[in-house]
């Protein structure tokens, strides 16, 4: 599923309309069309929900214990009435339809038709004069209006929310600017205020289509009804939490043209790993496969106070599926992690005794690295005299796949001019997996400011290092130097915990050993690593209680 901006989808829709010549109020029927079946099968979910509370009419499979009017074809024998459009009490609902000026108005006043035309009660709510409709949405106020549908104008007549069933949000869509002004502000917020369900058309009014910040007042939507092809804004918070259930419904507009008009930004399914990314996830094994097959990750990473992280990452990539693992640590720790993880092999790096890593360790590091597949570093590594030189030594004299995350990102942050300007002349690929705060600090930006436009702060960077880039975060972006993006979907609230981003570095780097790329290796961590954290989340029952140790073993 592609996912676009404002202006990729004004790119696409001229495309079809002016090229495919494909009429633009054809586009707007489908869409209008379309919210309103799910405004409908919105009312059946909660008439269903209502008469099981009451009447328990709902047999143990949640099939209905006997068969209701809507069952039984509309007309008896064989003639169905549009089945998409059919409700079985529509007169008990009223539902308010808030009309903007734009081609979003447009949309919601094709709505309104076919919810009369199903037989609920509708009221159209301008949110400026009907005169102000321009184009299609004039055409669609015109029909309205000969069909009798009643209408409202804010200002003019005072909309009581109260008497109705249900909210369509028809005010703001990829036209939108800055935060919603006037009447359209007073509409959304005593929307909101009324506690009735919204839908909204393409994207809840008041948020920003392109970043997912929603602006005051934003539409609270119980259902988002996108059109066409899924809005950035929707995939990234808070902006995914404004939308509700979000259904994209295809209106006639080539999904394919989203390419062609701007960056490809995919969401991250199953699919898409198999299919555009080519990753097998079934994960088969060579029958003859045998411990060098699937490569040797050199971690090097822990420290005195946190050597966990190093124990977390090294586990998680053995667990990833690497044949061999070993974890290069300051030599005074490592009596102590003797055959925590017996699958291990360590390597101890001078430290003087201290249990903390020194700029000395560089060259032994990457001598172990010569015999190894994949260099991680990182995790728990703590910052140290000299920590940006020994960084530096490791990208310039290392050929294998790096993975630089954690402090091993601040260091490089620290390096600020001298720090590569391309990493793509490496002769291995190279792979970022910040949070938005170490982005932050690579960005020389605040945080709030990175989280302001996640999918473009990091397809920007990858794009520009010539890096594949991980930014963390609920809905994870995966961004590579040839300027594609992935979104994840999987993951839990409950892998918030210490060392989940440990667990995700090892998962990384032990599907790099195995010879997957850098962006397959990346995408393909994410997800497992999400998928991991669901099922660890659902065995612990409280995802309060989810250890990063958790996601390792549910792995
Ligand atoms: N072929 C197509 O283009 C299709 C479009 N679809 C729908 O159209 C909207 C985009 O329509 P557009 O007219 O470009 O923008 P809006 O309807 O969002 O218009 C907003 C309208 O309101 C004014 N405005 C902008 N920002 C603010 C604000 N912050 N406060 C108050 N008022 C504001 C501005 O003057 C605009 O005119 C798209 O989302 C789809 O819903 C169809 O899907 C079919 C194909
Ligand atoms: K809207």
């Amino acid at each position: 599923m592609f996912i676009v901006t404002a202006e990729q989808m004004r790119a696409v829709d001229e495309h079809t309309i002016h090229k495919l010549g494909i009429p633009a109020a054809s586009l707007m029927e489908n869409a209008g069309r379309s919210i309103a079946e799910e405004v409908i099968r919105l009312c059946r979910e909660d008439d269903a929900n209502r008469r099981s509370e009451q009447h328990g009419c709902w047999n143990k499979n949640g099939k209905r214990a006997h068969t209701g009017p809507g069952d039984r074809p509309a007309h008896g024998g064989d003639i169905i009435a549009d089945p998409a459009l059919v409700m079985e009490q529509p007169g008990d609902q009223q539902w308010y339809m808030l009309i903007g000026k734009g081609n979003n108005g447009g949309d919601g006043l094709v709505a309104a038709r076919h919810l009369v035309e199903a037989g609920l009660g509708v009221t159209l709510v301008y949110a400026d004069a009907p005169d102000a409709l321009r184009g299609e949405a004039a055409v669609q106020r015109d029909a309205a209006a000969q069909l009798g549908i009643p209408a409202l104008v804010h200002g003019r007549e005072a909309v009581d929310f109260s008497r109705c069933t249900g909210i369509v949000d028809a005010l703001l869509g990829t036209g939108s600017r800055g935060a919603p002004r006037g009447s359209y502000a007073a509409l959304i917020a005593a929307a909101n205020d009324s506690g009735k369900p919204v839908v909204s058309a393409d994207v809840p009014s008041g948020l920003n289509a392109d970043t997912g910040e929603v602006y005051e007042p934003c539409i609270q939507a119980r259902v988002t009804v996108c059109l066409a092809l899924l809005k950035r804004g929707l995939v990234q918070y808070p902006g995914a939490s404004a939308a509700g259930r979000i259904v994209v419904r295809s209106i006639g507009i080539p999904a394919r043209l989203a390419p062609e008009h701007g960056p490809s930004v995919r969401l991250l399914t199953e699919e898409v790993l198999r299919s555009a990314l080519r990753v097998d996830t079934g994960r088969l094994r060579a029958p003859d496969g045998h411990k060098g097959t699937y490569g040797h990750v050199l971690l090097a990473a822990g420290s005195l106070p946190m050597s966990g992280a190093g124990l977390l990452s090294a586990k998680a990539a053995l667990r990833a599926g690497c044949g061999l693992a070993t974890w290069a640590l300051p030599a005074a720790l490592l009596p102590h992690v003797i055959g925590t993880v017996p699958e291990l092999m360590l390597a101890a790096a001078a430290d003087g005794d201290s249990g903390e890593w020194n700029a000395a360790s560089a060259d032994a590091v990457l001598r172990l690295a010569e015999s190894r597949d994949v260099l991680a570093t990182g995790p728990g590594l703590g910052r140290f005299k000299g920590d940006t030189d020994w960084l530096r030594r490791l990208w310039q004299h290392s050929d294998r796949p790096l993975v630089i995350d954690a402090d091993a990102l601040n260091m490089l942050a620290d390096a600020g001019p001298t720090a590569p300007r391309d990493w793509g002349k490496r002769s291995a690929a190279t792979i970022l997996t910040p949070h938005p705060g170490e982005m932050g600090r690579l960005l020389g930006m605040s945080t709030p400011e990175v989280q302001r436009d996640r999918i473009e702060h990091a397809a920007r960077y990858a794009r520009e290092q010539g890096v594949t880039l991980v930014l963390k975060g609920a809905r994870t972006v995966i961004a590579t130097p040839s300027g594609e993006a992935y979104i994840n979907t999987t993951g839990h609230a409950g892998m918030a915990t210490g060392g989940a981003g440990d667990v995700l570095t090892g998962i990384i780097a032990g599907l790099l050993a195995q010879g997957l790329s850098a962006e397959q290796a990346a995408a393909f961590g994410v997800f497992l690593h999400g998928q991991a954290g669901e099922r660890a989340a659902l065995l612990r029952g409280d995802p309060a209680s989810l250890l990063a140790g958790d996601i390792v073993d549910a792995l």
